[in-house]
């Protein structure tokens, strides 16, 4: 079996141009929604993500704005920075770029941004509605690259309702408010949150439907771990050094090995990353039309 692979590009496309439909008639009532990055560091996979988030919106014809602090910057800037964005009246929703520098407190500076103006659902407010929303029915902001995995594998025609799936990696942004997406109603998904002290990983991934690798170790995920015909998303992205065209390699957890055993693979460049950038600026514009409510 050769996996058919997942075009991060050709979906987030899709919901761009639906995005794109929704700002043009969110500027016929007078709104236009506005973007902001806080960033703190000059790292490069940080750089690059930040990047696209600010062409993605421009492409839309959202307003954006950015504010880069240097790496030394003290919590007092930081905190300064996201008190600017909570106070400014015209931007809809921003993100605090993660991970932030050695030192800097994230769950503390995430705590100090207006919950009404969080773009990626991961304010403590927000998330705790992700907690109690089961049903799905609370209108608040979903974390975007969880978001972007179901949003793929719905628009992928892969069932997840009633399906085993297996998500490795326990993080913030990705594996543990994932578990909390697939599981409600709707979505229907019974899941394995497996981590670095699951005992047998192996056995835990071979059992499931669809598995999600989001743990940042590269080639985690070999070809005997997978299920035959199981949808393989590989949301873990690790730069190699920088090659002789000045851009660097990008692995992801997923051994490529697993595209002979797999039904479907998201790979890495070209998946779920693309699909994070957009479920962002789809957060933003829900966030503009709930303005005019
Ligand atoms: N505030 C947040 N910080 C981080 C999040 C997040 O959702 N919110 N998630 C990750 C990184 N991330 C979002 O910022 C992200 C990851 C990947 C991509 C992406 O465009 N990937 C491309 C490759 C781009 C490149 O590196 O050249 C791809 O996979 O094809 C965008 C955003 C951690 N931080």
């Amino acid at each position: 079996m050769t996996a058919q692979i997942l075009s991060g590009k050709a979906i987030a496309a899709e919901i761009k141009a639906e995005l794109k439909d929704r700002v043009d008639a969110l500027g016929g009532l007078g709104v236009h929604p506005k973007m902001a990055t806080l960033q703190v560091g000059d790292d490069p996979a940080s750089v690059a993500y930040v990047n696209g988030k600010h062409r993605d919106a421009e492409e839309l014809g959202i307003e954006s704005v950015r504010v880069d602090l240097p790496s030394g910057a003290s919590t007092a800037d930081v905190r300064k920075a996201i008190e600017d964005f909570n106070s400014a009246r015209d931007i809809t929703g921003f993100i605090i770029q993660l991970p932030l520098p050695v030192g800097h407190n994230e769950e503390a500076m995430l705590e100090l941004m207006d919950p009404g103006k969080d773009a990626d659902g991961l304010h403590p407010f927000n998330l705790g509605k992700l907690v109690l929303g089961v049903s799905g029915q609370l209108e608040t902001p979903l974390p975007a690259t969880p978001h972007g995995v179901v949003q793929m594998a719905q628009r992928s025609g892969i069932e997840l309702a009633g399906k085993h799936v297996a998500v490795v990696g326990r993080g913030l942004t990705v594996g543990r408010p994932l578990g909390l997406l697939l599981t409600r109603r709707g979505v229907d998904a019974t899941v394995v949150l497996a981590h670095s002290q699951t005992r047998d990983l192996v056995a835990t991934v071979r059992e499931a439907d669809v598995v999600v690798a989001a743990t940042g170790r590269p080639g985690l995920v070999t070809a005997d771990m997978v299920k035959p015909g199981a949808a393989v998303f590989d949301v873990g992205i690790t730069r190699g050094p920088v090659g002789p065209n000045g851009k660097a390699k990008l692995v992801g957890d997923v051994d490529p090995g697993v595209a002979e055993v797999a039904g479907y693979l998201s790979p890495v460049p070209g998946g779920v990353g693309l699909m994070t950038r957009v479920m962002l600026l789809h957060n933003i514009v829900t966030a503009a039309e709930r303005s005019t409510r």
